[in-house]
């Protein structure tokens, strides 16, 4: 058995061998106290008496790793999510939203995943799960092969079929929630770099020099460039093996939003040896039901064949100009040509909408096991390309894997023998021609029914499975102490006050406060003025990157830094101490006589200065804020700043907030190449809902609780992001704070 353990390993496709794992995983408790908790992924025995709990760090957010995540939990594992996409969780399963013709409600449209089968009885039975929930419906929908002579014919489906309602992302916040709400630490375009063994043999799991945290398993739920280079270090070798021989096919999702129906006679239409098109599906069709809306328009996803996708590779994060338009125009022709041979004009487009998929569906399987897992530095891999390139196969990987974490970490006794000497792992083509299938047996006519998921895998059952719905007694205080655990790790920490004098300086220069004596004495304490300049900023905060040039420092000012900024932008803005406002900054003279905010049908006051006409601390203060983002922003994410003005924003109560917009003014050409130099905005006084969508107006809205001391910068990649204050919360300052009711934003740029 000692040798045994030297090999690192794959389970074998045996269902001896797993049942033998989980049989003896659970000698005592195997039929009694079942439990169920929030998710109910994978229901289980309450194990927590028999081991410690356990940490697992998991890259990747798509469908592979949250189910992955989610059963962990269920075994009351202590987990982490690091989901490294752009937007989020979800992967594959991906939906975004346009505005399109007369209509102001948004269109939802799946880029990838247009849908899923389920046949294994596992998955049925989360599938019946997420139904009750609503996440997801079956589809009555009617799919076709659609043939090159132009004849189609139906599928022949009988299994359930399902999409979730308002698109297939949906399903993955869903279960992103019902993660987190259980007590993992669920955390979004995190760019995970590499994974270093500890001395003690845990896994760091790093994001070039920071730490995001350790733990005591590694999932890598992840695939393509980024996945091969995560597991080039020591101790992953299965799992980098197993990567290295994965084919991801490359796929372009061109969405056409038609002004008018097409009245083509099936929403899904399957293209058999389609030169351009592998799919095309009818979204307004399919994510309308329920919804009732008369529409005349038609969004459609065209999604290209894994051979168009090759030949019109480019790099992801950088699609030169033209090849959008031109993938586009291909893949309408082609869908016209399709519609044609069903006696079908297609009607004008409204809006178009491209998306390239670098690292798509997979077009290979491997052949040994249903998951990577090595016992030996407790790492694994989870995927579709496990099993079969579906959703099905993509979550019954992960919770093959969390089976077997969990196998491993209570010790079972034959966890360790059954795994098997180490060879290169094989890969076959995959026999369903597209891996956006989801309908196993339903691509590759050729392809008998004794090839879908169910028959061809074995995967594993718990073995006392707990009847889905059933109460679970402890699971209360689990959450809870799973909850703290999590809490106690902040992994984007930073310490403001050690940030090189040097840097600071070189900012300041960019600034053009070179020659502010306070900012060379920067040690001295300026009683009469402000707070000592040392003291202004917490010692550590812990940041949030959102995306990548976009970092919320939480609480970052110190209350006497606070207190100074908000006395001192009231009185520059003329709403300071005194008797009445003063008709500066803030305010105007009203039409009646007196005073009002300047923009008073939004509750709204608001001035620009040039910062050389302002209190230096302002500029001292920003610099220090920009400083402690650019100390923990991702490399070549944050331009320097150069900030030579203030914007100055005073939110009475009940005020409307700030309406959409990009904080555009000096920087159209960082805005274009993604190079804009930063804004740093600084918040004060009542809470305020600040939302923002990624880069453009069409792109999901995102929200953020701005709070007094808070600190946001954005720049780069995110100079450009459209945002708004859509809301001020009466009265939710700490009681600290002395300040005329309202809020106050300090945003400081180029100049205006
Ligand atoms: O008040 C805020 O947080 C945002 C202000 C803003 O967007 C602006 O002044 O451009
Ligand atoms: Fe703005």
């Amino acid at each position: 058995m000692e040798d045994h353990i030297h090999y690192v390993s794959f389970l074998l496709k045996s269902v001896a061998a797993v049942c033998t794992i989980i049989a003896q995983t659970l000698p005592q408790t195997q039929h009694s106290n079942h439990t169920c908790s929030a998710m109910s992924l994978a229901c289980s025995e309450d194990r927590t008496d028999n081991a410690s709990v356990a940490s697992v760090s998991i890259i990747g957010g798509g469908i592979a790793g949250l189910a992955c995540a989610s059963s962990l939990v269920e075994f009351g594992m202590d987990v982490r999510l690091f989901a490294t996409g752009q937007r989020g969780v979800g992967g594959l399963l991906a939906t975004r939203h346009f505005f399109a013709g007369e209509s102001d409600a948004a269109i939802p449209c799946d880029t990838a995943c247009q849908l899923f089968s389920a046949s294994h009885p596992r998955f049925r039975e989360l599938c019946a799960l997420w139904e009750e929930r609503g996440w997801v419906r079956r589809w009555p929908g009617r799919a076709v092969f659609l043939r090159p002579d132009g004849s189609c014919r139906d599928t022949q489906n009988s299994r359930e079929v399902f999409v979730a309602d308002g698109g297939m992302e949906y399903l993955a916040r869903q279960l992103a929630v019902g993660i987190s709400s259980a007590g993992a630490s669920v955390r979004t375009q995190m760019w995970a770099t590499a994974a270093e063994r500890t001395r003690d043999g845990r896994w760091d799991v790093r994001w070039d020099h920071w730490s995001m945290g350790v733990s005591d398993y590694l999932v890598v739920a992840h695939s393509g460039k980024c996945a091969k280079r995560i597991t080039s270090s020591p101790g992953l070798e299965r799992c980098h093996a197993a990567l290295k021989g994965v084919q991801l096919g490359v796929m372009w999702c061109v969405c056409f939003v038609f002004a008018d129906r097409l009245g083509l006679p099936f929403e899904i239409g399957i293209v058999e040896h389609g030169r351009v098109l592998s799919w095309v599906g009818n979204q307004t069709e399919k994510l309308r039901a329920g919804s009732g809306s008369p529409s005349t328009s038609e969004c459609w996803a065209l999604l290209s064949s894994n051979e168009y996708g090759w030949k019109n590779k480019v790099p992801q994060e950088f699609v030169p100009a033209g090849k959008a338009e031109s993938v586009a125009a291909d893949m309408l022709a082609a869908f016209a040509s399709l519609a044609k041979a069903q006696g079908c004009e297609l009607p004008p487009v409204q809006r178009q909408y491209v998306q390239l998929w670098g690292a798509g569906p997979p077009s290979n399987t491997l052949q040994e096991a249903d998951a990577v897992f090595d016992p030996i530095t407790r790492a694994g891999v989870c995927a579709d390309w496990c099993v079969s390139p579906c959703v099905e196969g993509a979550v019954l990987s992960g919770l093959i894997l969390a089976d077997l974490i969990w196998a491993h970490h209570a010790r079972a006794p034959g966890a360790a023998r059954a795994h098997h000497p180490p060879g290169q792992p094989r890969f076959e083509p995959s026999r369903r021609a597209s891996a956006i299938a989801a309908f196993p047996g339903w691509l590759d006519p050729s392809t008998s029914s004794s090839s879908t998921v169910a028959a061809a895998r074995r995967p594993v059952l718990l073995p006392g499975k707990a009847t889905i719905g059933e109460s679970c007694s402890s699971a209360g205080s689990r959450a809870s102490r799973w909850r703290r655990a999590a809490h106690t790790t902040a992994p984007l920490e930073v310490s403001p006050a050690q940030i090189p004098e040097r840097q600071q300086r070189r900012w300041a220069r960019a600034c053009g406060v070179r020659n502010d004596p306070a900012l060379a004495s920067d040690k001295t304490e300026r009683p009469s003025t402000g707070p000592c300049l040392d003291k202004c900023l917490q010692m550590a905060v812990t940041v949030d990157e959102l995306q990548p040039g976009m970092l919320l420092l939480r609480g970052l000012l110190t209350e006497s830094a606070q207190q100074w900024v908000a006395d001192a932008a009231l009185e520059a803005g003329g709403a300071g101490k005194g008797p009445r406002p003063r008709s500066t900054g803030f305010y105007r003279a009203a039409r009646g006589g007196g005073l009002e905010l300047n923009a008073a049908q939004e509750g709204r006051g608001s001035f620009v200065r040039h910062l050389s006409a302002c209190d230096p601390l302002f500029s001292e203060i920003c610099l220090r804020c920009f400083a402690a983002a650019a100390a923990v922003a991702s490399p070549g994410t944050l331009p320097e700043l150069d900030a030579q003005a203030c914007a100055f924003n005073f939110y009475e109560e009940g005020s409307r907030g700030i309406p959409w917009h990009r904080d555009i003014d000096e920087t159209n050409e960082g805005l274009r190449n993604g190079t804009g130099r930063p804004v740093v905005s600084i918040s004060l006084g009542d809470d305020g809902d600040f939302q923002y969508r990624a880069q453009r107006f069409d792109d999901p809205v995102q929200s953020l609780r701005l709070r007094s001391g808070d600190v946001l910068v954005f720049g780069g990649p995110s100079r450009g992001i459209p945002h708004a204050m859509t809301r001020v919360f009466p009265g939710t300052r700490a009681g600290t704070l002395r300040m005329v009711p309202g809020r106050l934003n300090l945003t400081f740029r180029h100049h205006v």
